[in-house]
């Protein structure tokens, strides 16, 4: 095969963390920043809309995102709460309730239903303890909610994230616009998606308020430079985090990992390569393991000058992977298609927290993989998938209105399947180009 003239060349969209960041930590700040390549899909809007309800000033002006901020001080209502609606976004959810817990007055934060089965109470409870009031609208712990905010005050909070990193970087964003210096430890059993709290540190860095990374040694604690950490235990990590002012700034945000998956899995099961450009080969995100899993897979990934590029096998055959995606929970559905296709079983462990995202993510992909004839077990933290012949032809797929599992399902195309989806536009929510880019890997006949 001649690889040079097969290669399907695609580009990756913005990345959606990151994007959400960058228009927080803009609008935190004082004064005028101009984004670029912020995110053009549904979750961004919530956030933008959700931090206009504060005070900030946005407006998108072609490719460029002018946000006019609120110098540390998101304004709530007095009598009327800020009106938050966070629609189906968990990312605006935790991030904005922790950045108006750093306001004055009171907001409500709601979203879709799925929104309100999703928790926050060990969140709340960190912000409870900073000062914040929450009255609940329905269930305890879960939005719809009233906050009531006078600013932090600073001092000392341990934050369980055990089943969301979002808390913690909820509260980091929140605390560096407080009184005085906050020390924010870790509780509970074990903390998930750590690499999404490295980019909040990231952003607070980049926009002026760096945040100090403590590990424990001895009876104490040292400086520890988080760009280097993979993982953080309970009771071992710590962040000091000093008041300060977020800096307006121009800022262009870079590409998307998790949702650039999809095109990577499709490289690796073939039969045309697929060359990815917009992605940064240092990125922070979690999520380039996808990479990593392709390559024990037997992927072949080759860096090239705009991008990467992966190929199917040499074999022809992928084979299995035993591989924790605790810090990478995204790209678990794009990595369970992937396995239905190889020649041996993989084990997916580290993955509990998939069940409170859009939805049950563990369920719906071990059911939708399953009308395929993929062999597929749904365990306590992840998935077991065995060899098995993927059937051909058309499928009906439900899609749960959760946008991961279409665009991982797609893969599937490449097998010969001819999926139908019930709601293909959910994918609007990260990616709302994602039909015409992955066409360019799998035309529609
Ligand atoms: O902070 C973020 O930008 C995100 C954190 C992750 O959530 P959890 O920390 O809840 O796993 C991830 O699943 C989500 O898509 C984005
Ligand atoms: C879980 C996701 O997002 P969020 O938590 O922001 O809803 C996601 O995009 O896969």
């Amino acid at each position: 095969m001649n690889i040079a003239h097969a290669t399907v060349r695609v580009k990756a969209p913005a990345s959606k963390s990151m994007s959400h960041r960058a228009v927080i930590a803009a609008a935190l700040a004082g004064g005028r920043s101009e984004l670029t390549g912020v995110l053009d899909s549904v979750d961004l809007e919530r956030t933008m809309g959700c931090l206009r309800a504060c005070g900030a000033v946005i407006e998108r002006r072609g490719d460029v995102v002018v946000v006019d901020g609120v110098a540390g001080r998101p304004m709530g209502g007095k009598d009327e709460p800020a009106d938050l609606n966070v629609h189906e976004s968990g990312t605006t959810c935790r991030l904005m309730t922790g950045v108006v817990a750093a306001g004055d007055g009171r907001f409500r934060i709601h979203g879709a239903p799925r929104m309100h089965e999703r928790p926050i109470g060990a969140l709340a409870s960190v912000l409870e303890d900073l000062g914040a009031g929450f009255a609940w609208e329905g269930k305890k712990g879960y939005p719809p909610f009233v906050l009531a905010a006078s600013g932090i005050p600073g001092g000392e909070v341990l934050v369980d994230a055990g089943e969301s990193s979002q808390y913690i970087s909820g509260v980091l964003l929140a605390c560096a616009c407080g009184r005085s210096e906050t020390i924010v430890g870790l509780g509970g059993a074990k903390v998930v998606s750590w690499p999404y709290v490295a980019l909040t540190l990231q952003i607070m860095d980049d926009f002026g308020v760096p945040v100090r990374v403590q590990i424990a040694q001895g009876d104490g604690w040292i400086d520890a430079d988080w760009r280097d950490m993979d993982e953080a235990a309970p009771g071992r990590v710590r962040f000091v985090v000093s008041p300060g002012s977020y800096r307006a700034q121009d800022y262009d945000v870079e590409g998307d990992w998790s949702n650039a998956s999809y095109f990577l899995a499709a490289g690796a099961v073939g039969p045309h390569p697929v060359a990815v450009s917009g992605l940064r080969m240092d990125s922070l995100q979690g999520d380039r393991a996808m990479l990593d899993i392709l390559g024990f897979m037997g992927a072949r990934i080759t860096w090239q000058a705009d991008g990467v590029l992966v190929a199917p096998p040499v074999t022809g055959c992928l084979r299995g992977v035993e591989v924790d995606m605790s810090s990478c929970p995204d790209i678990v559905p794009t990595v369970a298609v992937v396995a239905a296709q190889a020649a041996t079983r993989t084990v997916i462990t580290g993955a509990a927290h998939l069940r409170i995202k859009e939805c049950d993510r563990l369920d719906a992909t071990a059911t939708q993989l399953r009308k395929v004839g993929a062999r597929v077990a749904v365990t306590s933290d992840g998935l077991i998938i065995d060899p098995a012949a993927i059937t051909p032809g058309p499928v009906d797929f439900e899609t749960y209105g959760d946008h991961r599992i279409p665009m991982s399902l797609s893969v599937l195309e490449l097998a010969g399947v001819r999926p139908t989806f019930d709601n293909p536009g959910c994918v609007s929510k990260s990616f709302p180009g994602f039909w015409d880019e992955w066409a360019k890997v799998h035309p529609r006949r």
